[in-house]
């Protein structure tokens, strides 16, 4: 499984090869895309509600102006009203309950391509039958119908295209067998055509421009995540995580362990080799260190400065113990030189080790974090490159805390709290 920071980079890696590749076929990579899916079904709430609303009321103000303003006769106002009545509106009405209820579900998509359908239909029904006694119901509403369609439905551009070639044929077969409006019928399917070449390219371009956002905006929300030196979370983004997972312990009652990690004399490395050099070796310690967060709820992320943390979800006494021993080998076995450092020829780190039981997984994680720290402290005192681990307690008196190493003093230098 992945680390838990890979999971953060590898989202980031794959939108910054897509965006290269580009995306003109209107296809993202298939994780991509599935992504891309749910957020699309998630942001179309109101476009498609609006379209709903457009449906419902062109409905309702045609049935009023036709028999009013437009003075249609009696004949034609009756099977008018019944295909409105009949056919359009339920349609809509059950695109309004589905919008009500299932708004993100895929339910709607299809719900949306049958308004489509049944609009058109309506219209040109409406359409065969006025013109069989002189009147002319505008060919030009069923490509604005398209046009509103391919804007707002948020159906993706490739099902609705199909559909609509499909609409078109329709179109013409009807005009050319079943209305008769002379001369006036050509112009209304020019104009039409127009109408259905805009709902085109309007619908291709919409779909560009939102997967465009959508693929920056996710960019943007992983690389604010992560730390830009070592890769692995920044504090920001290891709080959050970390309440998460801590969250998920508490409801799942799950034990867990806390690791914080600091590399030894990384002053004096820094003033030996020089600060990029200093960047170089938080680098290869973090990759040691992202090794060892294997599961989806074990968290990795550099605490601050030369400082890291590390969680480790359901996770015994033995275990935490042998982990944390091995972050500590690992990062030993690097062997990078360091001519400064009291405790070896390399660079090492201390690791204080607080497991939290069962019994106390509601513990609040700042307590765990303090007690993992002041592990630290005391691995430090002992002559670092070494683990100093502590079991968490919720009784300790304050008498016993007060006699605990404290938390170090705040030093800017190393971004510590
Ligand atoms: N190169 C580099 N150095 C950093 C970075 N962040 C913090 N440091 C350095 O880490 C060092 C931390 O020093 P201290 O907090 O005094 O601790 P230490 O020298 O590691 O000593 P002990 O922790 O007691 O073993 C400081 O010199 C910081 O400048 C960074 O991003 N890059």
């Amino acid at each position: 499984m992945q680390p838990a920071d890979a999971a953060e980079q590898a989202p980031t890696r794959l939108i910054q090869r897509q965006i290269d590749r580009g995306f003109a076929s209107l296809r993202f990579m298939p994780a991509l895309e599935r992504e891309f899916h749910d957020y699309l079904r998630q942001s179309s709430r109101l476009s498609r509600a609006s379209l709903i609303f457009l449906a419902v009321a062109g409905v309702l103000s045609s049935a009023l102006i036709d028999s009013t303003w437009l003075g249609l006769p009696f004949e034609l106002v009756g099977t008018t009203r019944a295909i409105q009545f009949t056919v359009m509106m339920p349609m809509a009405l059950i695109c309004t309950l589905l919008c009500l209820r299932h708004p993100t579900s895929r339910s709607m998509e299809v719900g949306m391509l049958l308004l489509f359908i049944v609009m058109v239909a309506g219209m040109m029904g409406q359409r065969v039958v006025d013109s069989q006694q002189g009147f002319d119901l505008p060919l030009e509403l069923v490509g604005v119908t398209a046009v509103a369609m391919f804007c707002l439905s948020r159906v993706r551009f490739w099902i609705q295209l199909p559909l609509l070639l499909a609409l078109i044929v329709a179109t013409v077969l009807v005009e050319l067998t079943l209305v008769s409006l002379g001369n006036s019928g050509n112009y209304d399917m020019f104009s039409t055509g127009i109408l259905f070449i805009v709902a085109v390219v309007a619908g291709y371009s919409s779909e560009y421009t939102i997967r465009w956002t959508w693929l920056n905006a996710t960019l943007l929300r992983y690389l604010s995540r992560l730390d830009r030196l070592t890769g692995l979370l920044n504090r920001h983004a290891l709080e959050s995580t970390l309440a998460g997972a801590h969250a998920h312990g508490q409801r799942e009652g799950k034990a867990y362990a806390v690791a914080m990690i600091d590399i030894d004399a990384f002053g004096a490395y820094n003033d030996h080799y020089g600060h990029q050099y200093g960047d170089a070796a938080l680098q290869q310690v973090a990759d040691a260190l992202a090794d060892h967060a294997r599961r989806p709820l074990d968290t990795c992320g550099r605490y601050g400065g030369e400082e890291f943390v590390l969680l480790w979800m359901d996770c015994g006494v033995e275990q935490a113990s042998a982990l944390a021993e091995s972050v500590r080998e690992v990062v030993e076995r690097e062997r990078i030189a360091h001519a400064e450092s009291p405790a070896a020829p390399w660079v090492t780190v201390s690791v204080g080790l607080c497991h939290v039981e069962v019994e106390h997984a509601d513990a609040p994680i700042e307590s765990v974090l303090r007690e993992a720290d002041r592990a630290l402290y005391k691995a430090k005192r002992e002559g670092r490159n070494r683990v100093v681990s502590t079991r968490y307690r919720s009784d300790r008196t304050d008498e016993e805390n007060s006699a605990l190493p404290q938390p170090w003093p705040q030093q800017a230098s190393s971004g510590r709290r």
